[in-house]
């Protein structure tokens, strides 16, 4: 369980969060959305003190991390980043054993156990068949499924992801959703994802937590946070919920009259010729 109250962030003398509070259970999904710049990643950031908050706090299964070691935190909470290519040419199996050095001395080399759940990790996630390649040659949707085999083999059972679906096709991005949400339902980890793609955030959260400008404008169920009267305000566009059979789906356009010559806005209407 993380739960954050109060939390406020400022970059120099910039406010950037104020009073965000949280609260994500053990078992489920918590997304954060909201507009760009409204302040998800620095929030997700404060909630692993890769930030540290300037007011409030955030505990991790009832203990505040500010009584914690940096090393004590990173064995409670896994995260996932977007990863630029780095300097140093790693191989999956080498970039998911990082995952184990909160569990072992600074100088100290991986042991058998350390490659036994480094190789679980993988599989886990259907990557061990990539445990020889080198990490930079990987496709977008490996990479994402690597970096989360990097994260369980950590062992945390809380799980922070930053748009863990930048740069997939829909098909990654629902494999990666289903994997994520799997460690919720089934492993009960505690999981917050940042997410832009409200569709998804409808489809694989169980909480959503809406940010403007640094502050919570709404919070609960999907059902009840992503509705248009709560969006339109805040991502300034025309929103329209369509039914399914299992959920909803949303449908945006422009508020602004589009220019001439632009096609059909996406939601308009079907029309019939005569
Ligand atoms: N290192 C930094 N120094 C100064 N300002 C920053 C820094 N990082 C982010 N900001 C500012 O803080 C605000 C919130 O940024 P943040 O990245 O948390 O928003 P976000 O909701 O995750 O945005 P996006 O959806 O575009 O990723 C933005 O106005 C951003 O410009």
């Amino acid at each position: 369980m993380i739960s954050a109250t109060g939390i406020g962030f400022s970059y120099g003398s910039r406010p950037i969060l104020s009073g965000v509070d949280l609260a994500a259970p053990h078992g489920q999904v918590l997304g954060l959305v909201g507009p760009n710049g409204s302040g998800k990643t620095t929030l997700l950031r404060t909630l692993h003190h890769s930030l540290v908050p300037r007011t409030g706090s955030v505990l991790i299964d009832g203990d505040a991390l500010r009584g914690l070691s940096a090393r004590e935190i990173a064995r409670r909470v896994a995260v996932v980043v977007q990863e630029s290519p780095g300097d140093l040419p790693l191989l999956v199996s080498d970039m998911v054993l990082l995952g184990r050095t909160p569990h072992r001395s600074v100088f100290a080399r991986a042991t058998d156990a350390d490659d036994a759940v480094a190789a679980e990790a993988l599989d886990r996630v259907g990557a061990l068949h990539l445990a020889d390649k080198p990490f930079d040659g990987l496709s977008g949707g490996e990479r994402q499924r690597v970096l989360i085999a990097r994260a369980l083999a950590q062992e945390s059972t809380h799980l922070l992801l930053d748009e863990p679906t930048n740069h997939l096709d829909v098909r990654y991005q629902h494999e990666v959703l289903d994997l994520v949400r799997d460690l919720a339902v089934n492993a009960h980890h505690t999981v917050v994802v940042v997410l832009h793609d409200l569709n998804l955030a409808a489809a694989y959260c169980d909480q959503v937590l809406l940010l403007q400008s640094g502050k919570v404008v709404a919070r609960g169920a999907p059902d009840v946070v992503l509705t248009a009267e709560n969006l339109e305000p805040v991502y300034e566009v025309d929103v329209r919920r369509i039914p399914l059979d299992d959920g909803f789906q949303l449908a945006f356009r422009p508020r602004r009259p589009r220019t001439q010559g632009a096609r059909s806005t996406p939601h308009a209407a079907p029309t019939r010729s005569a």
